[in-house]
């Protein structure tokens, strides 16, 4: 058997990044042969194991061929007569099927038949041949990659090929588990506009999140939005959070906070009132869809909820600063407040000349929690219960004592 170094490992080394896993391949093996030299099988679909002391992936060499729809849709063929050839053709993008010696040390040659080191050199994101098809993944790999490597573009021929797959139906079936760890980690990049630009571009945005896909072509007022479009928006929304190193929660709640803008009535454009509950009803149906985590669906809801409100609290007197923060549950969950605070700054700054024009509102309404948290509620309510208040006149007792304190600290 012959073992090569494979995949992002080698990538990233001649891309001279950092690399964070290797991925191995193995020519000329069988199963049997890799359980007998104490690796542990753990591939469900394909023939992968851990290697026994490292735990990194070892795969057989492999050729897969489609037999139905979707993610899992083909059969895998795997025997030691696969060459290491064949099992890179089988691979998405020409960057990720070079492979390297085992002890590769980044100066020994590479085996590079699909010559991805001329890709990587051009900055191209490139199929290796018609067996990218073959898993509709891909389509979102490629965005995702772009989002990640933002002087890279989508070769055209790459580019028509995924279109055709999404016009064949194939983005129709892939399994939501799969498209939030995609779409997840595409938001983690350092550019993820980039990843729904080119979804967009293939028609996968259309089928994957029509909610997002309708912003484009509707506008907003000009002197709001001097971008005008809401996709526009929407994308400086979510660069200016990676910009600001954003968590995945704060970017997800950009990438949605703006959803109802793209079912304004018609008579109602520019304008777009009553855009916040909209928002938060399309992200529900997108957070049940993909099963997105709680702690993303609950930050999204508020800033979709409650950003227009945020954005105008400069003018908001100490109790309805205070009502503000109850809305959004702010004393119970000051972290996620201070979240939601972040995407809004996001939101003001991802809109065209707005870049770094300061937001005050939120170090104000971060000074106000904080005065609002700091007040010793135990003391006010048992004075106001010592003076024969009861019940509800005990909390109001403990909401005003909150107010002078957000009153003096403004
Ligand atoms: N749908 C997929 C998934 C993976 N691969 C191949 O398997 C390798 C390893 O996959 P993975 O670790 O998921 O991706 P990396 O390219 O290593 O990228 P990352 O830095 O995200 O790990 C890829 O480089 C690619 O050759 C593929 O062709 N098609
Ligand atoms: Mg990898």
């Amino acid at each position: 058997m012959k073992i090569y170094m494979v995949g992002g490992a080698v990538r990233d080394r001649l891309l001279q990044r950092p690399v964070h896993d290797t991925d191995w391949v193995v020519v000329g093996a069988s199963p049997e042969d890799m359980t007998a030299r104490g690796f542990t099988p753990v591939g469900r679909d394909f023939p992968v194991f851990l290697h026994p002391e490292t735990h990194e992936e070892y795969a057989l060499a492999r050729t897969e061929r489609k037999s139905g729809m979707g993610y899992r849709g083909f059969v895998v063929h795997t025997a030691p007569d696969v060459t290491l050839e064949e099992d890179l053709a089988r691979r998405d993008l020409t960057i990720n099927a070079i492979a390297a010696p085992a002890d590769w040390t980044g100066a020994e040659d590479v085996f590079d038949p699909y010559h991805g080191q001329a890709d990587l050199q051009a900055r191209v994101l490139r199929h290796v041949t018609e067996a990218f098809r073959e898993d509709p993944v891909r389509i979102l790999r490629v965005a995702r990659f772009a989002a990640r490597f933002t002087d890279f573009t989508v070769a055209p021929e790459t580019l028509q090929l995924m279109r055709e797959m999404v016009d064949a139906g194939e983005a129709d079936h892939l399994v939501p588990e799969r498209v939030w760890q995609e779409i997840s980690r595409g938001l983690m990049e350092a550019q993820p506009s980039r990843m729904f630009e080119v979804l967009r571009a293939c028609g996968a945005l259309r089928v994957l999140l029509p909610e997002l896909d309708r912003l484009w072509g509707v506008p907003q007022r000009a002197e709001y939005h001097p971008e005008v479009d809401s996709g526009v928006h929407a994308m400086l929304v979510l660069d200016m959070a990676a910009q600001l190193q954003s968590p995945l929660s704060v970017r997800f709640a950009c990438l949605c906070h703006d959803f109802g803008k793209g079912t304004t009535p018609a008579e109602m454009l520019p304008r777009h009132i009553g855009h916040e509950q909209r928002s938060a009803r399309l992200l529900q149906g997108v957070c049940a869809r993909w099963r997105v985590p709680n702690d993303c669906k609950e930050l999204a809801d508020v800033v979709a909820r409650e950003h227009g409100n945020i954005h105008r609290s400069g003018e908001l007197n100490p109790a309805a600063v205070l009502r503000l923060l109850e809305r959004c549950d702010a004393l119970r969950k000051p972290a996620r407040f201070a979240e939601a605070l972040l995407a809004c700054e996001c939101d003001a700054r991802g809109r065209t000349g707005f870049e770094d024009r300061p937001y005050p509102q939120r170090q104000r309404l971060q000074t106000a929690l904080d005065a609002a948290l700091a007040v010793d509620t135990a003391p006010v309510a048992q004075a106001a219960a010592q003076r024969g208040l009861k019940g509800p006149a005990i909390g109001e007792a403990v909401a005003s004592a909150r107010q002078q304190a957000v009153a003096q600290a403004l």
